[in-house]
């Protein structure tokens, strides 16, 4: 039965590791949370441990500027993409957890007639993979967004690629109704229990070594994003991504005056308003390798500079906070949802910049691949793919630099 919450009690239990576990899932991120989720909804599997070596939901679920769309261009891509979001639209439901999902529409600009060309093209491959979208006139993202300039200089605006049902979610309730809900299966969710060995014997894997001591377990899911490069080393392969960091900022809160999201990829910039007032504006990735959960403040100025031509009102802001955090980013700007070198070892990586919005889908297919050794979700994002030269090219769908 499902258990009523008086909202008194922990929304999830804080339990110490057992000797033995079905399956254990390292990351509670948003996609390992989701995949532990969906191995016991949709699957039955429920002696499941989610070791997350510092708290959940503080790696990048709870850092992302939390834009959800599914306007990519490959057919993998839609699928995936919009799985996961049509999964956020009753998710507040599913998990009795309010993510307070809201489809408040996405824009991605196009400033050359690269990208209108581009964004056309999406839009008939959208038409085709059921996806909604629309190339829209400069006139009609006026309407949509009254604060745009679309005379910029540089850079006018000749149109957008519209997405009515894409928008934002909070992200830490998008972790935080995972947990609850895994919680509430029976399963553990264990947080400062790093992982810093993984055991396999006979070319399979048998368990993990972990701050809070050996587990043993039958299947196990990598899903540590940044850090994938590292566990995956633990266990003896490579993986070919690279961990870069990506920053955002916000600003002080000032009066509603930007009810969608706006992408703005020329000049490698975007930008939304949060709940609060907040001007929530991102950009490109840093331009080398690192684990530093910050990035440099040059990167953040550039942004800001980007977008003044286009939305001269940042020129007046204030700036509250910036930070940032580690994106696994693969050369095809691809996911990697795969089987792995070792036996019941099985990775969900690679989502660089944009893996907050797949993070349903993504937990769907990546539980079923656990569960029955293949998934229609994911099969095309296997690691073969990066031997076989079966790329998944999604460098501008990704939308920001990186
Ligand atoms: C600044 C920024 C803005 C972004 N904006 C967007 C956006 O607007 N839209 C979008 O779709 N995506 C966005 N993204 C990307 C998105 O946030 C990520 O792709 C997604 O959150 C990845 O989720 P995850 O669960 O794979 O990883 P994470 O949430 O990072 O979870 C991985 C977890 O693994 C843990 N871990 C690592 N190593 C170990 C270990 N050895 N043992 C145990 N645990 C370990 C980490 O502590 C972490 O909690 C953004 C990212 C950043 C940084
Ligand atoms: C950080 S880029 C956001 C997205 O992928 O829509």
């Amino acid at each position: 039965a499902a258990r009523y919450h008086t909202g008194w009690e922990r929304a999830w239990a804080s339990p110490e590791p057992k000797k033995k576990y079905d399956a254990i899932i390292i990351g509670a991120g948003g996609h390992g949370l989701a995949t532990a989720y969906y191995l016991g909804k949709n699957h039955g599997i429920k002696n499941v441990a989610i070791l997350e070596k510092g708290w959940l939901g503080g790696g990048n679920t709870g850092r992302n500027t939390t834009i959800i769309r599914s306007n990519y261009l490959q057919d993998p891509s839609a699928a995936i993409y919009e799985k996961a979001r049509s999964l956020y639209e009753t998710m507040s439901q599913d998990l009795n957890y309010n993510v307070m999902f809201s489809p408040r529409g996405v824009i991605m600009l196009a400033q050359t007639e690269h990208e209108v060309r581009g964004y056309k093209r999406t839009a008939h491959a959208n038409a085709l993979q059921g996806v909604k979208t629309e190339f829209i006139s400069p006139a009609r993202v006026k309407e949509i967004v009254p604060i745009i300039n679309l005379e910029g200089p540089r850079y006018p605006v000749l149109g957008g690629l519209w997405q009515a049902r894409g928008g934002t979610a909070r992200h830490d309730a998008v972790a935080w109704g995972y947990a609850r809900a895994c919680s509430d299966m029976g399963m553990h969710v264990i947080q400062k229990c790093e992982v810093t060995g993984i055991r396999n014997e006979g070319g399979k894997v048998v368990g993990v070594t972990t701050s809070k001591g050996d587990i043993d377990c039958d299947k196990l899911g990598i899903v540590v994003a940044g850090h994938s490069g590292d566990v995956a080393g633990m266990a003896g392969f490579r993986l070919p991504i690279e961990s870069v960091p990506l920053q955002a900022l916000v600003s002080e809160p000032i009066k509603p005056c930007m009810d969608c999201v706006v992408m703005a990829n020329t000049v490698h910039g975007y930008m939304s308003q949060s709940d609060k007032g907040e001007m929530v504006i991102g950009g490109g990735t840093d331009g080398h390798n690192a684990f530093t959960q910050r990035g440099s403040f040059h990167h953040i100025e550039e942004t800001v500079r980007a977008l003044i031509e286009t939305f001269p009102m940042v020129a007046r802001l204030k700036m509250l906070r910036q930070w940032g955090g580690i994106v696994d980013v693969t050369g095809d700007r691809s996911p990697i949802l795969s089987k792995t070198p070792v036996e019941n070892i099985f990775i969900n990586s690679g989502w660089g910049t944009g893996g907050f919005k797949a993070i349903p889908g993504s937990g769907w297919g990546f539980a079923e691949l656990m569960a029955k050794g293949h998934s229609p979700l994911c099969d095309a994002f296997s690691l073969d793919r990066f031997k076989e030269g079966r790329f998944i090219d999604e460098s501008v769908a990704a939308g920001v630099a990186h």
